[in-house]
């Protein structure tokens, strides 16, 4: 965005923030007036409860419950409301949108006027941006929703491409005051008039001031600074794949979360089905999840870290890391051939009980047994099938019934097919009916866990058979001795994210039972009340009923839109989990090949698009860099240079004239990296990361303890997708050293700070007289 520079009298300034002001007011007001309608309602719904028949209470509940969403939502959306203007020409046509606007994007012919050589104008409309829509008592916009297509001019328009907008500003308030305001003039060639006056522009533009704050532990939202390349991306059609390719710091999380905020704004009834945001960390979950709400979006949308995904259908949930040797076995596609050769086998194991050798019935006055031999032939055609394992079990009992009514020559005895299929029929219910043949069939056909699986898999012996010419055998002995360094023989103990994939293909192999749905309620759907505040579709009665009819308890192990965030970093059997999630689902997928840590691209790549299907896809790229200044970006640069050669870096916007530092670690290490962290703490006001090979993980917050909640403790792969005032990154040669991806992992590292990045290198990192390491010099 052009930034203006120019210093304008205290008294203009004062004139527009004072406007805004005023502007304000009237917004709060009218809100108001919805809140004592809403209070109104809630009133009126416990006055009903005293007619007492259980109509009339469904009717008080609902309307309690519809009042009190809507109270919630517009006192949390109370803060920073109201955050932007746009003040347009007159437009080709004069039609306007349901939400009062006019629609056009280009001027009408006579909009400009040339008057002495100068290009005068008019301002004909002038609209402000917030959070939620508020119309007045007559129905024109006060405050035009950030989603709605009246407000995309706001964030598209450029110098290059203004269309109708003249001054776009950015307003910043605290509850019920406006402090400030940021302009940006997108014709500086006109001379406007806004009601006969000349159009002001006060400030440098709102982008770098939003830019230079300091960080905390939360991710804020960018509603009022989106730029034009993101917009694209945020409103992009739904209907396709939206791939969005950006280095570090460019918004591709941002976008993503604000990409979620307007398909729900914009089809809400589609999305009834559920938005489901996939992230690679629990940290990063914790990072991001706050902005949803402040986006006025929650109930429908779901971010879960890679490790917690499967938790609804397996109850299980990661609390660990795998070394990297293992979760390169764990994640590749060949598991699946492990897996289901594991599924089947386990059912030889005598996992809960030992598996019967013979089987023993009365018929016809007679014994009848099937013998080992025997038994095991019924279990490979058994097997022959295709069902689940679990879900086998029927046909297991059919197939023994066969063998024995054989065994039992039972069919010489009948030469009458009718008699004979009716003596089958008795022969059946007597034997399956014996309390022997149950316990048998429990034993001999068990219904297995994932977990009882997975727990299988430790065995190194049976390990090697079930994985014999799919792995090599120096993986299959690193893969069971990984497992059974944590779980029992049963699969209890801490899982770590990799193991969820794998429980998740378990679950699809084995067929578990279906489990009750817990019924959700949608409270986005019953917000009835807050129609009157959006927009005129929004009041349409006919939406309002379709809305009331979906209302139906939601299953959400799939979901009508997928957003995977860091999607460079998901395994093979990680695509297939989040792909059964999404097998209906609409599809946004952000990340960025240059960061990925998974060191088999095109593995990745083909179970990639094997999950997103056949879908046409909408390719999105975002070129600039809005975290690190340019004087941090080189050195990252450097990295990027040697782990994927060729490939352009983003370009860096802001400078802040601090160059990184450099210091090489004295004997004690720990006490190096405290030193380090300490004096960042003293330079920043917000927070400072530390980011180490993962294997220094548990050392290095012994280290930092007691330094406060500002610095934070990372593991190189959890340094993903956040972001700190500064960043202490801890010997480069370690962390890239740790797997054959550890270039691409540093490139992370060294991309996380806004403001001052330090390094400290360890002997391993060769350093030169000034500390530089050998990794990063030019
Ligand atoms: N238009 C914008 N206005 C203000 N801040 C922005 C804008 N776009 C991005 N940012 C800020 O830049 C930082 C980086 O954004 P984000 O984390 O979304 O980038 P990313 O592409 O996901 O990075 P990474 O690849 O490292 O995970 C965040 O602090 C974000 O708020």
């Amino acid at each position: 965005m052009n930034a203006q520079h120019r210093a304008e009298p205290e008294t203009i300034r004062d004139r527009e923030v004072d406007a805004e002001q005023q502007h304000l007011d009237r917004v709060y007001r009218r809100l108001e007036e919805k809140i004592h309608e809403a209070e109104f309602l809630m009133d009126d719904a416990s006055k009903r409860a005293q007619v007492g028949t259980p109509g009339a209470l469904a009717e008080r509940d609902a309307q309690v419950f519809r009042a009190g969403i809507h109270l919630n939502r517009l006192n949390s959306e109370f803060e920073d409301f109201l955050f932007g203007r746009i003040d347009l020409l007159e437009g080709k046509t004069g039609e306007r949108g349901p939400d009062g606007a006019y629609t056009s994007v280009e001027p009408a012919e006579g909009a400009v006027r040339e008057e002495g050589g100068e290009q005068l104008a008019d301002i004909a409309e002038t609209l402000h941006i917030g959070r939620l829509g508020v119309l007045d008592a007559d129905y024109a916009p006060l405050v035009i929703d950030w989603r709605a297509p009246a407000a995309a001019p706001f964030y598209r328009s450029t110098p290059v491409a203004p269309g109708r907008v003249v001054r776009r500003r950015v307003i910043r308030s605290k509850g019920r005051r406006v402090l400030s305001v940021e302009d940006d003039l997108l014709r500086p060639e006109l001379k406007a008039r806004l009601a006969g006056e000349e159009l002001a522009v006060v400030g440098d533009g709102a982008l770098m001031a939003a830019l230079g704050q300091a960080r905390s532990h939360t991710m804020r939202d960018i509603v009022a600074s989106i730029q034009a390349e993101q917009d694209e991306v945020i409103r992009a059609p739904a209907a396709s794949v939206t791939e969005v390719e950006g280095g570090p710091g460019t918004g591709k999380t941002a976008v993503a979360l604000h990409r979620a905020a307007y398909l729900l704004y914009q089809d809400r009834r589609r999305y009834a089905g559920g938005i489901l945001i996939v992230s690679p960390t629990p940290l990063l979950v914790s990072y991001t999840e706050g902005v949803l709400p402040s986006l006025g979006e929650e109930g429908q949308v779901a971010i879960r870290a890679l490790g917690s995904l499967a938790e609804e259908t397996t109850g299980a949930e990661a609390t660990t890391y795998d070394e990297q040797s293992v979760a390169r076995v764990k994640g590749s596609v060949r598991m699946v051939k492990v897996l289901r050769k594991a599924a089947r086998g386990a059912l030889e194991l005598g996992l809960r009980t030992p598996v019967p050798q013979r089987l023993r019935v009365v018929a016809f006055g007679a014994r009848v047994e099937l013998d080992a031999d025997e038994l095991t032939a019924v279990r490979q055609q058994v097997l022959g099938g295709t069902a689940p394992v679990n879900l086998m079990r029927p046909r297991a009992r059919k197939l023994l019934l066969d063998a024995l009514w054989e065994k039992a020559g039972a069919r010489r005895r009948y030469d009458d097919e009718e008699l004979a299929a009716e003596a089958r029929q008795g022969f059946d219910e007597d034997i399956a009916g014996e309390d022997d043949f149950r316990t048998f069939l429990d034993a001999w056909w068990p219904e297995l866990t994932p977990r009882q699986v997975l727990g299988a898999m430790a065995d190194e012996g049976r390990l090697a058979r079930w994985s014999r010419r799919v792995l090599r055998p120096g993986e299959a002995r690193t893969l069971a001795r990984a497992l059974a360094a944590r779980l029992t023989p049963q699969g209890e103990g801490p899982l770590s994210v990799h193991d969820i994939a794998l429980l998740d293909e378990l679950r699809t192999l084995l067929g578990a039972p279906a489990r009750p749905k817990k019924r959700e309620v949608d409270p986005l759907d019953q917000l009835t009340g807050l129609e009157e505040l959006t927009t005129a579709a929004d009041r349409d009665g006919a939406g309002r009923r379709e809305r009331v009819a979906e209302r139906h308890p939601q299953e959400r192990t799939e979901y009508a839109h997928v957003i995977v965030d860091e999607a460079q970093d998901l395994t093979p059997m990680q695509w297939r989990m989040v792909g059964r999630r999404g097998r209906h689902a609409t599809w946004t997928v952000v990340g960025d090949p240059a960061q990925s840590s998974w060191t088999d691209p095109d593995e990745a790549a083909a179970a990639r698009d094997e999950a997103l299907g056949k879908r046409p896809r909408r390719r999105f790229e975002l070129t600039v860099n809005y975290r690190n200044p340019a004087e941090l970006a080189v050195l990252a640069d450097r990295v990027l240079a040697l782990a994927m050669p060729g490939v352009a870096p983003p370009r860096a916007v802001r400078s802040t004239g601090v160059e990184p530092g450099f210091t090489v670690a004295g004997d004690d290490l720990g006490a190096s990296v405290r030193e380090s962290a300490a004096r960042l703490l003293a330079e920043v006001e917000g927070t400072v990361g530390v980011v180490v090979a993962m294997r220094r993980r548990e050392e290095v917050r012994e280290w930092l303890a007691g330094l406060g909640e500002r610095v934070v403790a990372l593991g190189s792969l959890e340094a993903k997708g956040l972001e700190y005032d500064a960043a202490l990154v801890v010997s480069p040669a370690e962390i890239a050293d740790e797997s054959p991806a550890g270039l691409r992992v540093l490139y992370v590292a060294l991309t996380r700070a806004t403001q001052r990045l330090q390094v400290l290198s360890a002997p391993a990192d060769l350093p030169d007289a000034e500390g530089v390491p050998d990794l990063l010099r030019d």
